[in-house]
């Protein structure tokens, strides 16, 4: 009696907010006091096993928000594919759309991270790389009101980049996050992105300005607008990110405010799991807001071992961030 008119609402609402087509990566972490040099082998400290990916991370924190999402992706018919799903489901994300294939094994990164909170990762992407067209046009039709779509470049950039290209004719609106980076993408990544999120190093090699001052994030973002993203935000690690749009093209810089990182691991996924939600729940705010507050999201994962393990939920964080 009492679900049933939430649920008639949330229809008459346009139902999704936050749409991720994207990644699910088991993570194998060790940590160990530094990172081992080519060839050797070095003793760590602790091993745990992680719920990892760019796009499941980037829902997963959206979600802790209060987002209502659904993750678009694929993973193997395996104990990891299994548990990640339960894992979704845990977190309140649909899983609707999550495929099984026993064609691949579930994606799978293992994590080195040191005593300074630095990482290594190598990603074997697996299941997730047969994620495609044909998934996509059967999700497409039950997503069509969804607020905002969220992809990286863990899985076919051809799937992501078909992926922006739908919502866009929707009017749904994007955000794609080219990470890990690849030096020759697709100009259409540009035309697609309402919001175009990097970090440094991806900024470098989609550009070729290297990016260490808050100045340089600018001129990416100069470059990234002319290509034809809508606004471009440059995350810049404690040094919070600089924003451009092309209605307002000088840089802004949001500063953030200095914390004690304790693992670095997943920050640049739950800014952009920050920024899905502020852009879907609040889309009046101006970006430069949404920006400021999902600097104070990702800040909080830092101070945590993990990936989604240091996401904080809507009631861990300040209410003036809501
Ligand atoms: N040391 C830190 N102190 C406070 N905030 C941080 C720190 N590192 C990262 N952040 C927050 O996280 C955001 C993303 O960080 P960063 O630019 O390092 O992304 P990233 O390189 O993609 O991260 P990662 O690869 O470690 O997930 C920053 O814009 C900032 O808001
Ligand atoms: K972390």
């Amino acid at each position: 009696m009492y679900l049933l008119p939430l649920q008639v609402l949330d229809m008459a609402e346009g139902g999704l907010d936050v749409v991720v087509v994207g990644s699910c990566m088991t993570d194998l972490v060790s940590q160990a006091p530094r990172l081992p040099k080519a060839g050797e082998t070095i003793h760590g400290h602790k091993f745990f096993i992680g719920f990892g990916g760019k796009g499941a991370n980037q829902c997963v924190q959206a979600a802790r928000l209060g987002a209502k999402t659904a993750m678009l992706c694929k993973v193997g018919k395996d104990f990891f594919g299994d548990n990640y799903i339960q894992n979704f489901k845990n977190n309140g994300v649909s899983t609707e759309f999550v495929g099984q294939t026993d064609k691949a094994a579930t994606g799978a990164a293992s994590i080195i991270v040191n005593d300074a909170g630095e990482n290594a990762i190598v990603i074997v992407a697996g299941a997730n790389m047969l994620l495609g067209a044909e998934e996509l046009q059967r999700a497409w039709p039950a997503l069509g009101g969804t607020k905002v779509l969220v992809c990286q470049l863990e899985i076919s950039p051809d799937t992501s980049l078909q992926a922006l290209r739908m919502a866009r004719e929707r009017q749904v609106k994007t955000i794609f996050n080219p990470a890990p980076a690849i030096p020759d993408l697709h100009p259409d990544f540009y035309k697609a992105s309402d919001v175009f999120c990097c970090n440094e190093p991806e900024a470098e090699l989609l550009t070729g300005v290297a990016v260490g001052t808050v100045e340089d994030a600018g001129k990416v973002g100069a470059e990234l607008l002319r290509r034809g993203c809508g606004s471009v935000i440059v995350t810049l690690g404690p040094q919070g990110c600089v924003v451009v749009s092309s209605q307002d093209p000088s840089p802004r810089h949001v500063p953030t405010a200095p914390v004690t990182a304790v693992d670095t691991t997943g920050a640049g996924d739950s800014f952009i799991g920050a920024l899905a939600f502020y852009m879907a729940r609040y889309p009046t705010m101006p970006l430069e807001e949404m920006a400021r507050r999902a600097n104070q999201v990702a800040a909080v994962s830092v101070q945590a071992v993990g990936t989604q393990t240091s996401y904080p939920s809507r009631k861990d964080l300040p209410q003036e961030l809501f």
